[in-house]
């Protein structure tokens, strides 16, 4: 599904106005409805019958308007309370605000003390709170007004729908500069928002729902939106079938290079994800004296022993020997637990510019790429690069705090610059392709910020390219498959869960998304 900024929502809505002749307030009146449908089910469970309704002075204030009508309508008792002036409404809110004046609604319109101790008393003897403050409308940091009408709301205990987007969360990066509304759920309308998917906004959505407001499928299918999300249905057409007559080379070959002394359990957990992900044949490169530690590590995983310098790890001497397995593989996976010495820096960087075959470049190779990224530029293998945080901004120059606060457009414009795929890892993990198409991960959970998983991540995107995805799929569909085995893996206690519990639970993550119904 594609995912809208919030520019992009606006050139939607004008489009709908303009070219279709929809109204404004259509459109707002069925974003109420769906947002009010939202409010009875989750009421249906208690059998709560108060509502507070809060509301701006935007359009997401008079969607808020429109919910309040529906559940007076359903006999809802319903107390709106406004967090602008009266004067300062507008538009179709204005128009909305009216109806309900008419209807003679609760109407709490909040300016001095007093009207804080009324809102106060209000939220306290609701079942459900609805927030329709700001939307993708929100500019800066929420205002003194906005940031009580939050806290009073978080602090209250009570369930909350956020209408479009939790009020704080900005839209496009999932930024909150000062306080955001904690919903248990939020109605977004047309396309979801980036800020859904990102952190931490995507902590403070609870479970999204997209709801169709009448929107034209065309619109909404625009090419010219270039963030989507993937779901399950989308990954199952992407992963590898297994033909009847499957043999294990045809299955896929994965040629891993990585460990070195002191890091050997980055090089088996590279090569059980890709293992544990349905590759034919594995095969790991690794500095000679450190082979008969592999062999004992690793049963179904074959081992070359290269030759290495003096100090035990891979260097010049072992190149020729990458460029040999890169020959026989479908793909080549370099980096987890190499190391940062010179030596095998300058050899990765040697065998990267050389590569014509598929790579999945992570960790310690890309510290080496931050010497010289132009490397990308001079290779002819197409490599999907996975970097945490702290590696992007190794890569990119910028700091990690300059990152996670746009997470999409960074990871967006490297792919571009780099002509790679990039995987930028994380929370709300985000795969860059350069064409400027993003996708945003929903899988995963905070168990796996934990040493390794992304190891096993880098052996998955790997797995999925041998066994005939394009890197495209195999990245898309691999850190999918990465956060949901990770989900499998947390369901029997995520703290506490290890990079090899998440491998171990592939097969099954697999297996529940290509299971017949
Ligand atoms: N297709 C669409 O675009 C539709 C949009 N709708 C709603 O319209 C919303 C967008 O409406 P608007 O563009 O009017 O924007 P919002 O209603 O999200 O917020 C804008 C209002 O908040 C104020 N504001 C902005 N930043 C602030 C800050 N930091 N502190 C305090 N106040 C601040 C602005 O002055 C403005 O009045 C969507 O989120 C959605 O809820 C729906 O009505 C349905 C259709
Ligand atoms: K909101």
């Amino acid at each position: 599904m594609k995912v809208a900024t919030s520019v992009e929502m606006r050139q939607i809505d004008a489009l709908v106005m303009e070219d279709y002749g929809i109204p404004g307030a259509v459109l707002m009146e069925s974003a109420g409805i769906e947002a009010a449908s939202a409010v009875e089910t989750l009421l249906a469970r208690s059998g709560g019958k108060r509502v507070c309704v809060f509301s701006g002075k935007g359009n997401n204030g008079g969607d808020g308007f429109v919910v309040a009508r529906r559940l007076a309508n359903h006999g809802y008792k319903v107390q709106v309370c406004l967090t602008a002036d009266i004067s300062s409404l507008s538009g179709e809110a204005l128009i909305y605000f009216t109806v309900l004046q008419k209807m003679g609604l609760d109407i709490l319109e909040i300016a001095g003390e007093r009207d804080w101790d009324k809102a106060g008393v209000a939220v306290s003897f609701a079942d459900c709170l609805v927030d329709a403050l700001l939307g993708t409308g929100l500019h800066g940091i929420p205002s003194e007004r906005m940031v009580a009408a939050i806290d009073l709301m978080n602090s209250s205990g009570k369930p909350i729908i956020a209408v479009d987007i939790p009020s704080g969360v900005e839209a496009d990066t999932g930024c909150v500069t000062r306080t955001a509304v904690k919903a248990a759920k939020t109605v977004t309308f047309g396309l979801p928002k980036p800020g859904l998917y990102l952190h931490p906004g995507a902590a403070y959505a609870g479970e999204v729902t997209v709801v169709d407001i009448g929107i034209p499928a065309d619109l909404l299918q625009s090419r010219a939106i270039k963030q989507n999300t993937v779901t399950a249905e989308d990954v199952r057409s992407l992963l590898p079938l297994r033909a009847p007559d499957a043999h294990k080379g045809s299955c896929g070959r994965v040629g891993v290079i990585a460990g070195s002394q002191g890091m050997t359990g980055a090089a088996v957990l590279a090569s059980t994800g890709a293992l544990r992900s349905g590759a034919g044949l594995v095969t790991l490169g690794i500095a000679a004296s450190l082979n008969p530690v592999l062999e004992v590590k690793l049963t179904e995983v074959m081992t070359c022993p290269w030759p290495e310098n003096a100090d035990g790890a891979l260097g010049a001497k072992s190149v020729p020997y990458m460029d040999e397995l890169a020959m026989q593989s479908d793909v080549t996976l370099i980096g987890p637990g190499l190391g940062r010495r010179e030596e095998t820096q300058t050899a990765i960087r040697q065998f990267i510019k050389e590569a014509r075959r598929p790579l999945v470049i992570d960790a310690d190779a890309l510290t080496a790429l931050s010497v010289d990224i132009n490397i990308l530029q001079q290779t002819e293998a197409l490599a999907v690069l996975t970097p945490h945080p702290g590696e992007m901004a190794m890569l990119t120059g910028l700091t990690v705090e300059e990152i996670s606060q746009d997470r999409l457009y960074v990871a967006r414009q490297a792919a571009i610059d780099w002509a790679s795929i990039v995987v930028l890892k994380g929370a709300g993990t985000v795969v860059a392709f350069p064409d400027g198409e993003v996708y945003l991960n929903s899988t995963g959970n905070p168990g796996m910020a934990t040493g390794g998983t992304g190891d096993v991540l880098a052996g998955i995107i790997a797995s999925f390219i041998a066994q005939g995805l394009s890197s495209h799929d195999a990245a898309v569909a691999g850190v999918y498959v990465h956060g949901l085995a990770g989900d499998i893996a947390a369901d029997r206690g995520m703290i506490g869960m290890t990079a090899g519990d998440l491998a171990e639970a592939i097969p099954a993550a697999i297996h529940s998304l290509t299971k017949k119904a």
